[in-house]
């Protein structure tokens, strides 16, 4: 469809996408003064008449359910050849489809998102209607005076629970689908969006659709760490029979509630995630001052790969890295007492390409984390194995290779790991200078083995004490 002026009093500004039954277009109310989302339905389903009551329902439902937890209908309208359109608030934060193709998320994101979808879903399910259709792309991001709300969206194949229990066409999309959906003519109630629900959580926290029906694995075996409590609620969610599952969304979410409150959870997130929005401000502004001042430092030791410098905030430690691992820094510290060390808050950082999947050994990540430690003469420096290291070697296949360093003030030990699944290698190396009683703590994460750039990393290594 070519790109229209205005759709009744909505000026156009661009198109936003298009699923299989309309388009969605960036709007403005000129006399409000406010972006919109406009719904429009596509010109091969206008004159099909259940699609057309189909998608005029969605509009009713969503305005009447009108909650701050779904996206908002504000107007309804007609085009001069007869399509429907309406109007809705736009979510200009993208979907939660975005955001997890970047890799799984960070614990507490994932809890809080899961609790706002819980929401958006428990407001619908109050309102006598299934969504039938829950999965990222139709959870929608909205920007707020607190950071971002979700916005349940898409209510294109949401049904009455009174009509579901009746015969039921078959619908939804594979994967997120309960088993019930996806048999023509089956009942379904409210324990179908309860387990499109557990396939969010399972992709949210994992970074992967759940296997088809009956769904075995549960998070934990593929992000090592989770609560025990989490992996049941995402298992039970998935039950193939639907009496084994959470009877609806507020059960549901009052369950990932009381998980999100567990004392011990935000100790299992790295310093790095907790402290992220600060850091990724910092590194991003530092970065661009970086690759400035150390543009004329930027070499190309091992062919194909650029290498720049970059210091973390206090100027301390400066380490050469790829320049393609740089998209994202965190480079304000590190608190070694919260791994068991000593030391309050030390310099150090970590460059990777996505810093929340450093943790998680199945990313696809290529980064490099380095954490000084200065430790008094009286106090015996940690040994390679105080430091809770290796949890990105815990997918490789075969032991480490293990050898000693010696380079400058810096001797220590390398360790090694090949056959990793996802980062094809991991490197572990714990280097000291003992003149300045110096320790420094090297993780190296590369989606693709090229020994070359450990070496030109760990021997680039310059502390400033
Ligand atoms: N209120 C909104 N604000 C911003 N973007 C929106 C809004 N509603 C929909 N979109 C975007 O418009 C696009 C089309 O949405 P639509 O709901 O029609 O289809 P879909 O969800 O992509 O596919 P389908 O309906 O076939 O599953 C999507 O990229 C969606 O993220």
């Amino acid at each position: 469809m070519a790109e229209p002026e205005s759709f009744g009093r909505y000026r156009v500004l661009r198109r936003l996408g298009s699923g299989a039954f309309a388009t969605v277009w960036l709007g403005h109310d000129d006399r409000l003064d406010i972006p919109v989302a406009i719904k429009v339905l596509a010109e091969n389903w206008a004159h099909q008449l259940d699609v057309h009551h189909r998608f005029v329902e969605e509009a009713r439902i969503l305005r009447h359910a009108d909650s701050e937890w779904l996206v908002r209908v504000h107007d309804i309208g007609t085009l001069p050849d007869e399509r429907p359109y309406f109007v809705m608030t736009y979510a200009d934060r993208g979907s939660i489809a975005d955001r997890v193709a970047r890799g799984p998320l960070p614990l507490d994101e994932a809890l809080r998102l899961l609790t706002e979808i819980g929401q958006g879903v428990t407001v619908l399910h109050r309102h006598g209607t299934i969504h039938r259709d829950i999965k990222p792309s139709n959870m929608l991001l909205q920007s707020s005076p607190v950071g971002e709300r979700v916005l349940v969206a898409d209510l294109g194949f949401a049904k009455s629970i009174d009509e579901a229990s009746g015969f039921t066409a078959a619908a939804g999309t594979p994967g997120y689908m309960s088993p019930e959906q996806s048999v023509p003519g089956g009942d379904i109630d409210v324990r179908a969006d309860v387990y499109s629900l557990g396939a969010v959580a399972y992709e949210l926290l994992t970074g992967r659709r759940p296997p088809p029906p009956p769904v075995r694995m549960p998070p934990s075996r593929v992000r090592a760490g989770l609560p025990s409590a989490l992996d049941e609620l995402v298992m039970t969610s998935l039950a193939e029979n639907r009496e084994d599952r959470p009877s609806d969304a507020t059960t549901f979410t009052q369950r990932v509630r009381a998980i999100r409150m567990t004392p011990d959870l935000r100790v299992r997130s790295p310093w790095w995630v907790r402290h992220r929005s600060v850091w990724g401000r910092i590194g991003a502004a530092l970065l661009v001052v970086l690759a400035v001042l150390t543009g004329a430092s930027a070499a190309t030791g091992t062919p194909g790969v650029t290498l720049v410098g970059v210091n973390d905030s206090t100027g301390t430690i400066h380490l050469a890295v790829p320049l393609a691992w740089t998209r994202q820094m965190q480079i304000s510290g590190w608190a070694p007492h919260e791994l068991g060390l000593v030391g309050g808050h030390e310099p150090g950082m970590l460059i990777a390409t996505d810093v929340t999947a450093w943790r998680d050994p199945a990313a696809p990540v290529s980064g490099v984390f380095a954490g000084l430690l200065r430790t008094p003469a009286d106090v015996e420096a940690p040994s390679f194995e105080d430091f809770p290291h290796f949890s990105g070697a815990a997918a490789c296949s075969g032991p480490p290779v293990r050898r000693h360093f010696d380079d400058g003030p810096w001797t220590g030990e390398v360790l090694h790991w090949r056959g990793c699944p996802a980062p094809a290698s991991f490197t572990a190396a714990r280097l000291h200078d003992d003149g300045r009683g110096l320790v420094l703590y090297l993780e190296i994460r590369q989606t693709d083995d090229r020994p070359h750039v450990v070496e030109q990393i760990l021997s680039g290594v310059r502390v400033t004490a």
